[in-house]
C-alpha cells in the first residue's frame, strides 16, 4: 500500500538558505532548525507543528514544489533528510560543500566577503597571497544582490590570481550571528587562516558598472506606489491625478493597479471575506514587485484594510529591489459616506452588502505610511500636492515642475527623470522671539551615512524641535547618494518617536569639503571619522569632534555658555578623543546591536542639544 504524501511546506528564502547550510555541512556541528541557542531556526504553521509532534514527517519544497529535504521533530529540533540538490540559479557551480573546498583548497588564506571590495580591500588581499573569496550570499548578508556579490567577487578575483566559493550564510538579526559566522567560515578553512577584511576604500573602479546597477539612483529604482484608504477617501482619483503627472512628464514606465479595476480582472471572483482581501493585495503585491524589479513604476490604489498584507507587500517589493512609498488617504469615514458615490455605504449600513470595510470590516491604519492625506474639503490638486512634495522630499520623483500645479513653468522647466535633485535638508522654520536669527548647523558624520549618522540627524531633530534654532545635516567618509537609512535603523528611530516622514525624507550622502564648510560643528561616530575629516579640511580642527568627545569638552567651558559660543569654547578646551568615545557600527550587527548604538547616542544627545540650543527670550 503506497503511504500518504507527506504534507509539504514552502520555507521563506532566509530558511532556504539554511536548509542548504545545514545539508552542505557548514552549519556543523548545529545539524537541524531550531536547535538550542541556534539562529537557524524553521518556523511552520500550527497544523504542521501538530503533524511534527506526533512523529510525522513533513516535505520541505522549493518554490517551484521541488522537494528538497524531509523534516522530523528529535529531542534536539528539527533533524533534516536531503532529498535534491538545488541545482539552477545564477553561478550554481560556484555553491561547493565545506569538504570539497577543503579538498581543493587546502592551505589557503579564507576571506569572507559580503559587498563589492573596495581598493583599500584589494591592497590587503593582496598582501594576503594565495586566497579563496568566501561569498556570503545568504539572505540578507550582502550589501549588494548575491548574484552582483558574486559576479565583482569574481572579477576581484580575476585581479589577484584567488578563487571564489559562494557560501548561503543569512542574516539572522540575532545576537549568535556573529559566532554562527566563525564557525561556517572554519568548517570551510579546517584550521587556515579566516581574515575579515578591513572596513573602509572606495570601491574599485573595475567594479564601478555593478555598482551603479545595484544601486540606481532613487530616479531609476523600480517603484511602487500604494494607495490605502476607506472606499471613497479618493485613492482612485489621487492614483489617476499621480499617473497623468507622470504620463505628461515622461520618462518611466507607469502601470495602474487600480482596486476596482483588478477586482475585475486579476482578482475576479474573490469575495470580500479577510482571506479573499488578503489574497487580493498580495496578487496586487506580486504584480507590482515584478514592475518595479524592471525599474518600472506601479501604482496601486486598494483598500488594503490589513496591515500584514501591506507588510508583505513591501516586503515583496523591496526583495524585488524596488521601492515601496505608501500613501495613506486618510479621509475619515464620515466623509467618504457622505461623499457615498457609489452608494454603496447606504446599501452597507441597510445590511444589504456584507463585511463593507469601516462599516462592518475592519481597516487597520498604516503607522508606517510615508505620507498620509486627508482629502476632506480640499481639491484634488492642492491634496495631490502632498503626495506629490513626499515624493520628491524621499527622493523618488520630481514632479513638482509639472503643468498641473505650475502652469508657468509648463513650457520653460526640462525636467531631468533620471537624476533627480538630492533633497534639501529643510531648514526648521524661522523661529519667533529669538536671539540669533541664525541658526546653528550641526553635521553628523560616519562611514555610509546610513545606519549611525542618520540616527544622530534625525534623533536630533526630533529631540530638539524646530525652534532651537539649530539645523541638522549628516554625511559619510565613504557614503554613496540617496540611500535610505538602514532598515534596522530605522525600525529602532520609528520606535522612539521619529516620524515616519522624517525617516523616509532621508537620503544618504559622501561627505564634501563644501559640507564641512558650510557646518558649524561637526560630530563625527569615530575617531577616525574625525581624523578623515581632518585630513581632507584641516581647518576644521577647531569644530570637529567625535560625539563622545564633544560631550566631555562642553563639561569643561562656562555652563553659561549655549550655542555658537558653547562651540568655540570647547574647540579651545576640548578633551581628547578616547576608544571609549567612538559610537561602534551597528550596520548588519541585528537589531541589539543598532539599539546598543542607539542608547549611546541618546545619552550624548541628552547633555549636547540641551547645551546647544539657545535658551527662549524671556527666560
Ligand atoms: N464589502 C466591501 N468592502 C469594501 N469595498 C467593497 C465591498 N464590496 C464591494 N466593494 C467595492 O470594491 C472596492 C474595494 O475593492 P478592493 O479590492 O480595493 O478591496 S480590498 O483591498 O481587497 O479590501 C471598493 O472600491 P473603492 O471605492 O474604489 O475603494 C468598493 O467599491
Ligand atoms: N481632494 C480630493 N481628493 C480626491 N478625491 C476627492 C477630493 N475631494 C473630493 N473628492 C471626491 O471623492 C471621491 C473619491 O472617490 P475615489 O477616488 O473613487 O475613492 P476610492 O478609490 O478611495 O474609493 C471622488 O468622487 C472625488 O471626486
Amino acid at each position: 500500500m503506497s503511504r500518504p504524501p507527506l504534507p509539504q511546506h514552502c520555507p521563506t528564502p532566509r530558511e532556504l538558505d539554511d536548509l542548504e547550510l545545514l545539508v552542505s555541512g557548514a552549519a556543523a556541528p548545529i545539524l537541524g532548525f531550531n536547535e538550542p541557542g541556534s539562529p537557524i531556526t524553521l518556523s511552520l504553521p500550527g497544523e504542521l507543528r501538530t503533524h511534527l509532534s506526533q512523529g510525522e514527517e513533513i516535505e520541505l519544497v522549493d518554490p517551484e514544489g521541488l522537494p528538497l529535504a524531509r523534516v522530523a521533530s528529535t529531542l534536539r529540533g528539527l533533524a533534516v533528510t536531503p532529498l535534491t540538490h538545488a541545482q539552477h540559479g545564477p553561478f550554481r557551480r560556484l555553491y561547493v560543500a565545506p569538504a570539497e573546498v577543503r579538498r581543493q583548497y587546502a592551505g589557503r588564506t579564507f576571506v569572507p566577503v559580503t559587498d563589492l571590495v573596495t581598493d583599500v580591500q584589494l591592497e590587503q588581499l593582496r598582501r594576503l597571497g594565495p586566497v579563496v573569496l568566501v561569498a556570503l550570499v545568504g539572505a540578507g548578508m550582502p550589501g549588494v544582490s548575491p548574484v552582483a556579490l558574486l559576479r565583482a567577487t569574481l572579477r576581484v578575483a580575476d585581479l589577484i590570481g584567488a578563487d571564489v566559493v559562494a557560501c548561503p550564510l543569512a542574516d539572522h538579526g540575532s545576537l549568535a550571528d556573529p559566532a554562527l559566522r566563525i564557525s561556517v567560515l572554519r568548517s570551510y578553512a579546517d584550521g587556515d587562516p579566516v581574515v575579515e577584511l578591513t572596513y573602509g576604500g572606495h570601491v574599485l573602479p573595475e567594479l564601478a558598472d555593478i555598482a551603479r546597477a545595484e544601486r540606481p539612483r532613487p530616479g531609476e529604482q523600480g517603484l511602487v506606489l500604494f494607495f490605502t484608504g476607506l472606499s471613497g477617501s479618493g485613492k482612485s482619483t489621487l492614483a489617476q491625478a499621480l499617473m497623468d503627472r507622470l504620463l505628461e512628464q515622461g520618462g518611466r514606465t507607469v502601470t495602474s493597479l487600480d482596486g476596482d479595476v483588478v477586482r475585475r480582472n486579476l482578482s475576479a471572483g474573490l469575495t470580500f471575506s479577510k482571506e479573499d482581501r488578503e489574497t487580493n493585495i498580495r496578487r496586487i503585491g506580486w504584480v507590482a514587485a515584478e514592475i518595479a524589479r524592471h525599474g518600472g513604476v506601479a501604482v496601486c490604489s486598494p483598500i488594503a484594510p490589513f496591515d500584514a498584507t501591506r507588510q508583505q507587500v513591501r516586503a515583496m517589493v523591496e526583495q524585488a529591489g524596488g521601492a515601496f512609498f505608501l500613501v495613506h488617504v486618510a479621509t475619515p469615514l464620515e466623509e467618504c459616506e457622505r461623499r457615498d458615490r457609489k452608494g454603496l455605504y447606504a446599501k452597507a449600513r441597510r445590511g444589504e452588502i456584507p463585511e463593507f470595510t469601516g462599516i462592518s470590516s475592519p481597516y487597520e491604519e498604516p503607522f508606517d505610511a510615508n505620507v498620509r492625506v486627508d482629502t476632506t474639503g480640499r481639491t484634488i490638486d492642492d491634496a495631490l500636492g502632498d503626495v506629490v512634495d513626499a515624493l520628491r522630499t524621499a527622493g523618488y520623483l520630481d514632479l513638482s515642475a509639472g503643468p498641473a500645479t505650475a502652469p508657468a513653468a509648463r513650457v520653460t522647466e526640462p525636467i531631468v527623470v533620471a537624476e533627480p535633485p538630492l533633497p534639501e535638508p529643510t531648514p526648521p522654520a524661522e523661529p519667533a522671539g529669538r536671539i540669533e536669527a541664525t541658526p546653528l548647523r550641526v553635521l553628523f558624520v560616519c562611514t555610509a551615512n546610513i545606519c549611525r549618522s542618520p540616527y544622530m540627524e534625525l534623533r536630533s531633530r526630533q529631540l530638539a524641535g524646530p525652534d532651537a534654532g539649530i539645523e541638522f545635516a549628516s554625511a559619510g567618509t565613504h557614503g554613496f547618494n540617496a540611500h535610505p537609512v538602514d532598515k534596522v535603523m530605522a525600525g529602532v528611530l520609528a520606535e522612539r518617536g521619529v516620524s515616519a516622514d522624517l525617516i523616509a525624507g532621508f537620503a544618504s550622502r559622501p561627505l564634501t569639503d563644501d559640507l564641512v564648510d558650510a557646518a558649524d560643528l561637526v560630530l563625527t561616530a569615530e575617531a577616525a571619522h574625525r581624523a578623515f575629516v581632518l585630513e581632507e579640511a584641516p581647518n576644521a580642527f577647531r569644530k570637529a569632534f567625535t560625539l563622545g568627545q564633544f560631550a566631555e569638552s562642553i563639561d569643561r567651558v562656562d555652563p553659561s555658555l549655549h550655542g555658537a559660543e558653547l562651540v568655540t569654547a570647547a574647540g579651545h578646551r576640548r578633551a581628547g578623543t578616547a576608544e571609549h568615545h567612538d559610537i561602534r557600527d551597528p550596520y548588519r550587527r541585528g537589531k541589539a546591536a543598532a539599539e546598543v548604538s542607539a542608547n549611546q547616542i541618546d545619552d550624548l544627545l541628552q547633555s549636547v542639544l540641551r547645551r546647544l540650543a539657545l535658551p527662549q527670550t524671556g527666560e
